[in-house]
């Protein structure tokens, strides 16, 4: 029990860093608990303030610490909650409190707080019809997406309109003067329940569909919380089954938070939402200011909105009356933050629902091997939709060895077989989409004549290479182990010359279908494209609306998009993904692989899908070419458990950084040592009680080079610890804050945890 608690006077504030301590009177020290509200004295009066942090650790002399007067009980707010749910991240994760305060808590900004307006459409049905064929007959495509956008959904927050419909203010204001919108501000017209009512158009669900509503609506019904995993075939309707729930909760007097990947939160996806739930819907992006992000989070405080629908950081949102959480496409790997503290959404949603007594519904497709493991192991409960809706099948994946095109004399980066299905489906008018698979392509190195990777042969994942002035020439490095060989010259599997990187970008593949289907209308979505906040946008919205043939880009594209009129998907480089140096490689790939080939047959023509790989073999494309997840999963275990990766371990990686690559090395050694010291510490201890210690060791290797192992002229050094006990990894890392607290060795060194890493470094 600790003797002392910081507390934060102004949550609100800035500066959540400042805090100031009193003493915790003993009548005190069993109740009080993180995030509590209580009443202290400040200056002359006597204040409120939250718990932040209990500490034995006086932070100035004693005698002058005063004391806590009572513990607020009239009304518990919301803030408390979230004050303990970051005290529960900056324990689980490692960070400062005040990182895990302000991932929480917005900050309150000065009024640059935008007023909410929404906008209404002023004419009948027909009337806006007309108009509309207007706007087309024109080819005045904001007006006709505004239009036609209002027509089917007559009120629409303006900020929607603008960020997810890409209509600027100007072309509002036009329509305005026309006679055709009025803009509102939104609490002049505000009535949630009459505006539900008028509301509410949902499909009939099917079978399957409702046998899963009905299994979770059971538990909600009888007060259970659980954590479901919900592993639906592509295109089986998961939305559908969200917005199911999230009614049931919201006729209970109940709030949903629901997370999307932010890049599959498109204009179309939100529209499903706001044509269920209307205004009772609010919408988070990571664009949003401070201040925005503030008002967004002050409307759902007050209870103005029901349902927040965003990216990660939508999870903080101040509901007091949530009672579900909705995690679609569950196994994205942004949904892990890659800042302090560098928490999982996933795990955090749990702990959020945990303490408000809130459910929480996971989805995809591809669940990680994380969650299927859980729900294989009863942590969490499986819920299954193996067909897709309205009895349309599976797309017919086709897998197209490369090595055999380049032996054919087919030197193309579209295969044989692939330009075939595009000259058909360009005859039909139907639409194909071409996705490149380039993520994390950087340095790894293969052989174009028989499709040999280079592997470190200690930890079974790729060697990227490192070119450095003492080897120009390049080397191969495992960013896991810190093994290294030189560049080798020919291929070690066959003796070809043809070893290097792969080169060819989605402009190049533009340049190429162009060539070769002049007749094409293509569209390229990658970063060069979307850079522009409505670029994405665009591009979407004008191949749903049939304006090209042909869509290439990168992962972006295959993320939850519903284009009805895509027959065909190829993938141009299948196995790329494969080559990442981390052990989430083969159940990336798997992934994109299935939500790529996904994307095709979702309307009335069936669809096919052309994987064009090095590795025809691989288990990971084997299984995607069957979109056979449990086959993938059984091998993916099999490889985890004898590599002792996660789930089946837990693995800890600790990154130091500093200016000098000597000092970030020293740091990590000296981390690696105090591991040592730690574990023969543990072991003397447990042995003495006669406990077995294999349970608690803890296996630490490096310091190594991470991949990008130099940023902004900051040298980084890693050290990975697996160990079977996640707690462990957790006390550790207490241990190691401790050790480093006050130590002049790490004055220039900047330490950081990430637990179970879903990147490599
Ligand atoms: N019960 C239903 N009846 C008719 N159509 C439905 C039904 N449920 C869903 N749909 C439609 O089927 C399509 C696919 O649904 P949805 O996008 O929810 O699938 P999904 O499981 O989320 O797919 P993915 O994982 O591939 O993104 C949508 O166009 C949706 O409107
Ligand atoms: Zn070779
Ligand atoms: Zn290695």
């Amino acid at each position: 029990m600790a003797e002392y608690a910081n507390i934060i006077v102004d949550i609100f504030n800035e500066k959540l860093d400042k805090t100031f301590q009193y003493r915790i009177p003993e009548a005190m020290k069993e109740k009080l608990t993180l995030g509590m509200q209580v009443y202290v004295p400040f200056g002359k009066r006597n204040i409120k303030g939250y718990v932040v942090e209990l500490t034995d650790e006086p932070e100035f002399e004693v005698a002058k610490i005063k004391e806590i007067i009572g513990i607020v009980t009239d009304s518990v707010p919301i803030e408390s909650q979230l004050i303990a749910l970051a005290g529960w991240m900056k324990k689980n994760y490692g960070a400062t409190m005040n990182h895990a305060l302000k991932t929480v808590i917005p900050i309150k900004k000065k009024s640059n707080a935008v007023e909410h307006k929404s906008v209404r459409l002023k004419l009948t049905e027909i009337e806006a019809k007309s108009e509309l064929a207007e706007f087309e007959r024109k080819h005045q495509k904001a007006r006709v997406r505004l239009l036609s956008a209002l027509i089917e959904n007559p009120q629409m927050d303006q900020s929607m309109i603008t960020q997810k419909l890409n209509v600027s203010g100007t072309v509002i204001r036009a329509l305005e003067t026309m006679g055709i919108v009025e803009v509102v501000s939104e609490r002049s017209y505000r009535n949630p329940v009459s505006h539900l009512d008028s509301k509410g158009y949902h499909l009939t669900l099917n079978e399957e569909q409702q046998s899963v509503v009905d299994a979770i609506e059971r538990d909600l019904d009888q007060k259970i919380a659980k954590t479901y995993l919900i592993k639906g075939v592509t295109g089986s309707g998961k939305t559908e089954v969200y917005m199911e729930l999230i009614a049931h909760m919201l006729a209970q007097g109940k709030q949903a938070i629901v997370l999307i990947p932010e890049i599959a939160l498109t204009f179309q996806t939100v529209m499903r939402f706001y044509n269920r739930f209307g205004d009772r819907v609010s919408i988070m992006n990571s664009r949003l200011s401070p201040g925005e992000r503030f008002d967004q989070f002050e409307r759902a405080k007050n209870g103005d909105v029901d349902i927040m629908i965003g990216p990660r950081s939508a999870l903080f949102t101040p509901f007091s009356k949530l009672g579900l959480i909705i995690i679609d496409e569950e196994h994205e790997s942004s949904y892990k933050s890659e800042t302090l503290p560098r928490y999982h959404a996933r795990e955090t949603a749990i702990e959020r629902a945990r303490m408000c007594g809130a459910s929480v519904v996971l989805g995809s497709a591809t669940p990680s091997v994380e969650s299927y493991y859980k729900a294989k192991t009863g942590e969490y409960e499986l819920l299954e939709l193996k067909h897709r809706v309205a009895e349309k099948p599976l797309p017919k994946v086709e897998v197209v060895d490369l090595r055999e095109e380049l032996k054919a004399g087919n030197r193309s980066i579209l295969s044989v077989r692939l330009q075939e299905l595009m000259e058909d489906r360009l005859k039909k008018g139907q639409q194909m989409m071409l996705f490149i698979n380039r993520r994390g392509v950087a340095g790894f190195v293969s052989c174009r004549a028989c499709g040999h990777v280079l592997k470190c042969p200690h930890c079974d994942v790729s060697l990227s290479q490192h070119v450095t002035r003492q080897h120009p020439e390049g080397k191969m490095v495992c960013h896991y182990c810190g093994y290294e060989i030189p560049m080798p010259k020919t291929c070690p599997a066959c003796g070809s010359r043809y070893i290097s990187g792969f080169k060819a970008g989605t402009q190049k593949i533009e340049m190429i279908v162009k060539e070769r289907f002049p007749q094409a209308r293509v569209l390229r979505m990658d970063m060069d494209t979307t850079r522009n906040k409505e670029g994405y946008e665009q591009i979407l919205s004008a191949f749903a609306n049939q304006e090209a043939d042909i869509l290439i880009g990168t992962q972006m594209i295959v993320k939850g998009h519903d284009f009805p009129n895509v027959t065909l998907v190829g993938v141009l480089a299948a196995d790329l993904s494969l080559y990442v140096s981390d052990y989430h490689a083969a159940e990336r790939t798997f992934q994109l692989l299935t939500q790529a080939a996904g994307r095709a047959g979702r309307g009335s023509e069936p669809g096919e899908v052309v994987i064009q790989t090095y590795q025809p073999d691989h288990y990971s494309v084997q299984a995607a070419k069957e979109q056979d997840y449990e086959a993938f999963y059984e091998q993916e275990m099999e490889y985890r458990r004898m590599l002792l990766y996660p789930p089946v371990w837990n693995m800890l990686v600790i990154l130091c950084a500093s200016k000098q690559e000597q000092t970030a090395y020293d740091s990590a050694k000296l981390l690696v040592q105090e591991i040592d010291t730690w574990q023969e510490n543990i072991k003397a201890a447990m042995e003495r009680v006669g406990e077995d210690f294999k349970k608690k060791r803890v296996f630490p290797v490096g310091p190594a080079d991470p991949a990008v192992a130099k940023v902004n002229d900051i040298y980084k050094k890693v050290i990975y610890i697996k160990t079977k006990d996640y707690q462990t990894l957790v006390e550790l890392k207490d241990r190691l804050e401790h050790y480093m607290r006050d130590n002049r060795a790490f004055k220039d060194t900047v330490v950081q945890f990430d637990f179970n890493p879903m990147s490599g470094f």
